[in-house]
């Protein structure tokens, strides 16, 4: 499996290019199921987890285009794929395609919203906590959906299609509300969502369903009211920018120095994380092209976080804060709320020298103001780029190892930070 071997010390200065959001690009591909025309996504980030839901949906019959680069594109733009789903030929799901990706389970709303039946293996992810699929499996029988869980798989009929109605969720969930949207876009009669997340990701989605056909109204607010329809049409959709992947640009300019440009950035997207970079001491300004960050001279400054749904901090920002932390002058605590198990990048900054302590759901992290590189490894994606955070601001090599996790939701990271003045390179093997 690749490396990465980065040895730490520069600050960051240039442009990074910001490539469309694995979490809006993932769902607006399984969207692609729900109509037999086709559909077309421009600024599909290159990405492992993309390539895997390229596989399932293969699977299930339908096809997927990659467009090549067009004259004038630029060296990071993102791929265009035209996705049909003339024919769908099985609606199975299956374990060895499914259990490497979590989101691949949300095949299940338009796979049962439009041949009235899925069988769809229980997923699988990031190890950051158990992730029941259980609100899922509610909204769905909300709408109609008869039930069953057998030998791993969870097996959903509504053999007369589904039908309009109330889904309240009694916790917010971006899967949840996904699967809620997609399904109810095809189901009989009027469905009303309500504590319905509001990651722009749920308004990416709905806005495509949109232009699809769908008559979906409130999305990005709690309260979401879909009209179903009997059809849906093709259509052309842009995935809206990585909030996620610029935060962490951002909090890696932050713990280098320097001054970077993430352009393509939209400030409105990450407002939360961009408040708490401000306080730590950074320098945030945005206009149409992107964000710019800065750190020049002065400290960080320690900071107090609780993650929270959109609009709060991201917990996808979580592991990569708690690195920035690490380098305060004097004490953080860091609360997390939406997962109870993620916090698996603590054993691993502690190899750079991060002295945290975990109390239940909130890590307290003392600042020291040295790092040493250090041989790391993590078992998921957030806390794998967290480790690159601090080994860019460590003395001396860091090697971090099993760098598939980064491919999961990183494109070309070595390339974007080698081209600010990081040295870091991937090892393949
Ligand atoms: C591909 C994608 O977009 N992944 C994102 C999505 O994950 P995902 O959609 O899996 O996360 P959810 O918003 O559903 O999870 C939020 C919380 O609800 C719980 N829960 C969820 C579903 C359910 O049926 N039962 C239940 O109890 C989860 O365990 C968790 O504690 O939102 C998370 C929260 O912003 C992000 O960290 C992930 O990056
Ligand atoms: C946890 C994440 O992804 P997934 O939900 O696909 O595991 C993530 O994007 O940080």
């Amino acid at each position: 499996m690749d490396r990465i071997r980065i040895v730490g010390g520069n600050p960051l200065h240039g442009i990074i290019p910001i490539s469309g959001a694995k979490n809006a690009a993932l769902p607006l591909m399984i969207a692609g199921l729900l109509t037999p025309e086709t559909l077309i996504l421009d600024n599909v980030p290159r990405l492992a987890d993309v390539a895997q839901l390229q596989r399932i949906l293969g699977n299930h019959g339908v096809d997927i285009m990659a467009v090549g680069k067009r004259p004038g594109d630029g060296q990071y733009q993102g791929q265009t794929l035209q996705i049909s789903a003339a024919d769908i030929i099985d609606t199975t799901a299956p374990y060895e395609l499914v259990s490497r990706m979590r989101a691949s389970f949300w095949v299940i709303a338009p796979l049962l919203a439009r041949m009235h039946e899925a069988r769809v293996s229980l997923p699988g992810g990031c190890a950051i906590g158990t992730r029941p699929v259980d609100l899922l499996i509610m909204a769905l029988e909300r709408l109609g959906a008869g039930i069953d869980i057998a030998a791993g798989y969870v097996v959903a009929k509504a053999p007369g299609g589904l039908r309009g109605g109330t889904i309240d969720f009694p916790k917010v969930t971006v899967g949840g509300t996904h699967v809620a949207v997609m399904a109810a876009s095809l189901a009989k009669g009027t469905t009303i969502i309500t504590n319905a997340a509001c990651e722009p990701e749920i308004t990416d989605l709905a806005d495509c369903l949109n232009k699809m056909g769908a008559r979906i109204a409130g999305a990005g607010t709690p309260r979401i009211e879909i009209e179903g329809v009997a059809s849906l049409h093709g259509a052309r959709h842009t995935v809206l920018p990585d909030r996620i992947e610029a935060g962490t640009y951002a909090i890696a300019t932050a713990m280098t120095g320097g001054d970077v440009r993430l352009a393509g950035a939209r400030p409105e997207l990450l407002q939360s994380a961009l408040d708490v970079l401000a306080e730590a001491g950074a320098e945030i300004s945005s206009d149409a092209e992107g964000i710019r960050i800065v750190r020049n001279g002065h400290g960080i400054r320690p900071v107090q976080v609780t993650t929270a749904p959109f609009p709060g901090f991201p917990t996808d920002l979580q592991a990569q804060l708690m690195a920035l932390m690490v380098r305060a002058q004097g004490a953080s605590e860091i609360t997390e709320t939406i997962f109870e198990n993620r916090f698996m990048h603590v054993q691993e900054l502690a190899r750079f020298g991060a002295r945290i302590s975990l109390d239940g759901e909130t890590a307290r992290i003392e600042g020291v103001g040295t790092l040493r590189g250090a041989p790391v490894m993590a078992t998921d994606l957030r806390a794998s780029v967290s480790l690159v955070i601090a080994g860019l601001a460590a003395e001396g090599e860091t090697m971090i190892n099993r760098v598939y996790h980064l491919d999961r939701g990183f494109e070309r990271l070595e390339d974007k930070l080698k081209a600010c003045g990081a040295t870091i390179e991937r090892i393949r093997e």
